[in-house]
């Protein structure tokens, strides 16, 4: 072999080849866009990511993977033709070539490892690059405009967000590159490996009629064939593996379920219900899984009985010529070699037909979560004025997600020292009007002006993951200081001094401390916060009345000059507010007086 012609064909032929694909991945890619309901779901993933201005770099390190790859298919070809020197060198007896092909694989092998090494390494790089900004993009959308929040009631429902977060975004990455490496991968080792058979290929007779190059035409037909019953066969898995990762995903809410609610399924002595329905619901994964391995068994029978009568099909059809001696022994271990890549490169889809089954089902679902967070996003929700110190509400009608009138044209206006108390029967409204405050609900029309500095209790509060002192801060951070007598000093106002050594352990403090314990630690929030408008949903319901009513009279002493509006059903509770809000059960409502 001259290896400075072999270098410079090389290059040429990589140079071809490099923009040959291209041309021919852009060209798939559109008509797949255009013309296929995945290769639309694909670009709305992808548009943002082949953006030649911000993302250049990452285009560049495509471009150079799949440089490796053609690399690869090129380094096959120059083992191809190695084999054949190396056999005919043996049948021949020829030492010099033998040892010169044995020099020449060295040099092969080593570049292949040196090759193999860097894709595996620019590759993993390419997929942590754009699983970050994909993961960024989704946590983004996810989390801004309180679309998490608002998901749960656009007409799109979703499920199991945080399956699609953390594992689909790293499966359709990790697929799609090999998918697309794989392609261009496939399509130049089987124009590369023809061009090769073509030349090692004699006539073929079939009913006396002689076909030039016959093996070619065999071998394509033997693997489009095989091809198309695998295509047949393996169908069905797009379906089963979509099902599994449904079903998985709904087990394990379940599990975490069960974790969540521990106390009230064990007051309710719950357990043999849970038990039935996590029973019923691994039943059915165990059902599904049953389907894929029949399914699998059928599918991968099939492969390997092709691939088992790929290894001795070329000999089969090369033998005859290579006993009458028309070709030589390098020949015919060529002609396996070269059958062998062609059958796995035309075998591409046949073989990666499952993990395109898992692909598409990755795709729905991360193209379903994107338009329910479009439509969530897209749910209308009233603008909620900033107004410097008061609540003031005009017109505003309150409505369930089914268009049911909750409360009707309400007309509020509150100086910043008011405390309002709303009260009527259970399910008239109450909460989703705070809501409606809040602007979390979007089922309301007309106007509200409140001060953006608010602070929402709800009957069971939010305790965040962490240390009590974060608890205490949410949503704000916990300052780092060297001490922390302000915060202990607030909880014994809140009659929470035995936890003042615990400040800065981390514990799950919402399972830890009782109900009523929880509700003052949100009062201790409140005081360290100092909002100017203070929204309470039966925030001290947990309480006995005597620490309702010390909670109350901390709030008013310390927060003199605050808005706080309460929803709360005891009597009591009126002596601590200046004004009263009566809702009515047909959408009514009263102010009056205290
Ligand atoms: N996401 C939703 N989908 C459908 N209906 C809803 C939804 N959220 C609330 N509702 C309905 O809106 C009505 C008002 O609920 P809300 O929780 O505001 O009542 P409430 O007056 O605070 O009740 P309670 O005093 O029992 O706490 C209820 O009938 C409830 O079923």
């Amino acid at each position: 072999m001259n290896l400075r012609q072999e270098l410079f064909d090389s290059a040429l032929w990589l140079a071809q080849a490099f923009f040959g694909s291209f041309l021919f991945l852009i060209i798939l890619t559109m008509l797949l866009i255009k013309f296929s309901r995945w290769g639309k779901q694909f670009w709305q993933l992808t548009a943002d990511y082949i953006d030649l201005k911000n993302n250049l770099k990452a285009i560049i390190l495509f471009m150079v993977i799949v440089l490796l790859s053609l690399m690869a298919v090129r380094l096959s070809v120059l083992f191809s033709n190695w084999y054949n020197t190396m056999y005919t060198a043996l049948q021949e007896m020829n030492v010099n070539t033998f040892w010169s092909s044995i020099a020449l694989f060295t040099v092969l092998a080593s570049i292949h490892i040196v090759l193999s090494l860097t894709n595996f390494y620019l590759s993993q790089r390419f997929i942590i690059q754009w699983r970050i900004k994909l993961n960024q993009r989704f946590i983004d959308r996810w989390t801004a405009n309180r679309t998490y929040y608002k998901t749960q009631y656009s007409y799109n429902q979703l499920d199991n967000p945080d399956q699609r977060i953390q594992q689909d975004i790293q499966s359709f990455v990790a697929s799609t590159l090999s998918f697309s490496t794989g392609l261009i991968s496939a399509i130049t080792s089987i124009v590369a490996f023809t061009l090769i058979l073509w030349n090692l290929s004699g006539p073929l007779s079939v009913f006396n009629v002689e076909i030039p190059h016959g093996m070619v035409f065999i071998s394509f037909s033997y693997v489009l064939i095989a091809s198309l019953f695998a295509f047949k066969i393996g169908r069905p898995l797009i379906n089963l593996n979509f099902l599994s990762e449904k079903l998985n995903a709904n087990y394990r809410y379940s599990l975490i379920r069960i974790k969540e609610y521990a106390e009230s399924i064990a007051f309710y002595k719950g357990e043999k219900t849970e038990r039935n329905i996590l029973l019923n619901q691994f039943d059915q994964v165990i059902a599904n899984v049953w389907q894929i391995v029949y399914r699998t068994l059928k599918f991968s029978g099939f492969n390997f009985v092709v691939s088992q009568t790929s290894v001795i099909f070329p000999f089969l059809i090369q033998a005859g010529r290579f006993f009458s001696q028309q070709i030589s022994l390098g020949d015919l271990m060529q002609t396996a070699n070269v059958f062998g890549q062609l059958d796995s490169a035309l075998s591409f889809f046949r073989n990666s037909y499952d993990n395109f089954a898992s692909y598409k089902a990755t795709l729905d679902r991360l193209t379903g979560f994107n338009s329910a967070m479009r439509s969530a996003e897209q749910l209308p929700m009233p603008t909620i004025h900033e107004h410097s110190d008061r609540l003031q509400v005009s017109n505003l009608t309150v409505k369930t997600p089914t268009y049911t009138t909750l409360i009707k044209q309400l007309t509020l206006d509150l100086r910043p020292d008011s405390r309002l108390l709303i009260q009527g029967p259970s399910g008239v409204g109450k909460t989703t009007l705070l809501r409606t405050f809040a602007g979390l609900w979007a089922y309301a029309d007309g106007e509200i002006a409140t001060p953006s500095n608010a602070l929402f209790l709800s009957q069971k509060p939010y305790l965040p993951q962490g240390s009590l002192l974060a608890a205490l801060y949410y949503p704000n951070e916990a300052p780092e200081k060297a001490d922390y007598q302000h915060e202990e000093a607030v909880l014994q106002k809140v009659a929470l001094a035995h936890l003042s050594e615990k400040l800065t352990r981390n514990e799950e403090w919402s399972q830890i401390l009782s109900l009523g314990e929880q509700q003052r630690i949100a009062f201790a929030r409140v005081l360290l916060n100092k909002p100017q408008i203070i929204f309470l949903d039966e925030a001290s319901a947990s309480m006995d009345e005597g620490l309702e009513d010390a909670m109350y009279r901390l709030l008013l002493q310390e927060l003199p000059n605050s808005t706080v509006i309460s929803v709360g059903h005891r009597s009591t509770l009126k002596r601590f507010h200046t004004n009263l809000l009566h809702i009515e059960q047909d959408g009514g409502w009263y102010l009056e007086n205290v």
